[in-house]
C-alpha cells in the first residue's frame, strides 16, 4: 500500500485565523474535507491512468506497477481486455498479481517475458527531470527490475506527487536482513559525506517488521532534500547489504499527472 494519507488541513477557526479547526467556516466538518480531498486526489489517479491506456497497443508486454494509482490503471486495462484487447502483463509485486488475476488480465514473468514493449507505474515524488522517489508501497526492487525491461517507462499520479527536489517523501531503501545495523550505520555515514541528515526509519507492517516480496526489510530515509541523487543513488549501490533503493533515476520516458487544471504530460528529454 502506498502512502495514502489524507494531507493534514488548515481551516479557518472561528478566530479567522489559519489553523486546525474541527469545523470549517461554511460548516463543512474537517472528515468531510478530508474526504473530499481523498476523493479528489482518487478522481486525479483514475484520471491519469485513463490517459496511459492510450499508450497500450494490441498485443503489448506491459510491465504492471504496484500501489493505488496503478491500481486504477489495472481495473481500467481489465475493462479493455474484457472488451477484447490483448496484453501480457508482468506484475511488479505480488498484489499487482492477485489483483491481475482476479480481474482477468493475462500474466507472465520476467524469466518467460524479459523484454517489455512498456511499463505503467506510480511514484511517490516526481521532479522536473521526471526523476522519482518510488517504493511507498515497498515495490521498489521489482519496479525498478521491470521498469529496466521495459521500452519506455510511464509514470501516472496525481499532481500531489510533483516536487521541484526530490527527498520530502522518505527514501525507502531496500535492505538485506543480514548484518541490518551495519548496513543502517554504512548508509548514515555515506549520507553524512554528502551533507545529508535524517531518521532511518525500520519500516513497519501487518507483519513486523514490514518484508517485501523478495525477502528484504525497508529503511526509509527522512533526508528532507536529495540535491544530488545521482551521487546518493552511487553510493547507495556500493553499500553491500543495500539490495536497491527507490531513486528511479533517467527511467521515465512520459509522466502523466493529473491535476487541478488537467491533465500535463510530459515527456523526458533524454
Ligand atoms: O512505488 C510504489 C510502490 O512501491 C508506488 O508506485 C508509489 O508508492 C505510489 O503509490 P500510490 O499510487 O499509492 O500513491
Amino acid at each position: 500500500m502506498g502512502w495514502v494519507m489524507p494531507p493534514a488541513i488548515a481551516l479557518a477557526g472561528e478566530d479567522g485565523k489559519c489553523g486546525f479547526a474541527r469545523v470549517a467556516k461554511d460548516g463543512r466538518s474537517a472528515a468531510t474535507i478530508n474526504q473530499n480531498l481523498l476523493m479528489d486526489a482518487t478522481n486525479r489517479k483514475i484520471e491519469a491512468a485513463r490517459a496511459a491506456l492510450a499508450y497500450v497497443e494490441n498485443g503489448m508486454r506491459l510491465g504492471i506497477g504496484t500501489g493505488s494509482t496503478a491500481e486504477e490503471f489495472v481495473k481500467l486495462l481489465a475493462e479493455k481486455v474484457a472488451d477484447g484487447l490483448k496484453v501480457t502483463g508482468v506484475p511488479t509485486s505480488e498484489r499487482t498479481a492477485r489483483l491481475c488475476m482476479e480481474l482477468g488480465i493475462k500474466l507472465s514473468s520476467l524469466e518467460e517475458t524479459p523484454v517489455l514493449d512498456l511499463a505503467i507505474d506510480g511514484a511517490d515524488e516526481i521532479d522536473p527531470a521526471l526523476d522519482l522517489i518510488k517504493g511507498g508501497g515497498g515495490a521498489l526492487l521489482r519496479e525498478k527490475i521491470v521498469a529496466t525491461a521495459a521500452k519506455r517507462l510511464i509514470i501516472i499520479a496525481d499532481g500531489s506527487k510533483k516536487v521541484d527536489c526530490l527527498g520530502a517523501f522518505p527514501l525507502p531503501i531496500e535492505v538485506n536482513r543480514y548484518g541490518l545495523e551495519v548496513t543502517r550505520l554504512a548508509i548514515r555515514r555515506a549520507a553524512e559525506t554528502l551533507g545529508l541528515q535524517g531518521e532511518l526509519t525500520l519500516r513497519s507492517g501487518r507483519d513486523e517488521p514490514f518484508v517485501t516480496d523478495g525477502g528484504h526489510l525497508i529503511l526509509d530515509a527522512s533526508f528532507g532534500r536529495i540535491p544530488d541523487s545521482r551521487a546518493l543513488s552511487a553510493a547507495l549501490v556500493a553499500i553491500p547489504g543495500v539490495v536497491e533503493h527507490g531513486l528511479f533515476l533517467g527511467l521515465t520516458t512520459i509522466a502523466i499527472i493529473a491535476g487541478e487544471d488537467g491533465i500535463d504530460v510530459m515527456q523526458s528529454a533524454g
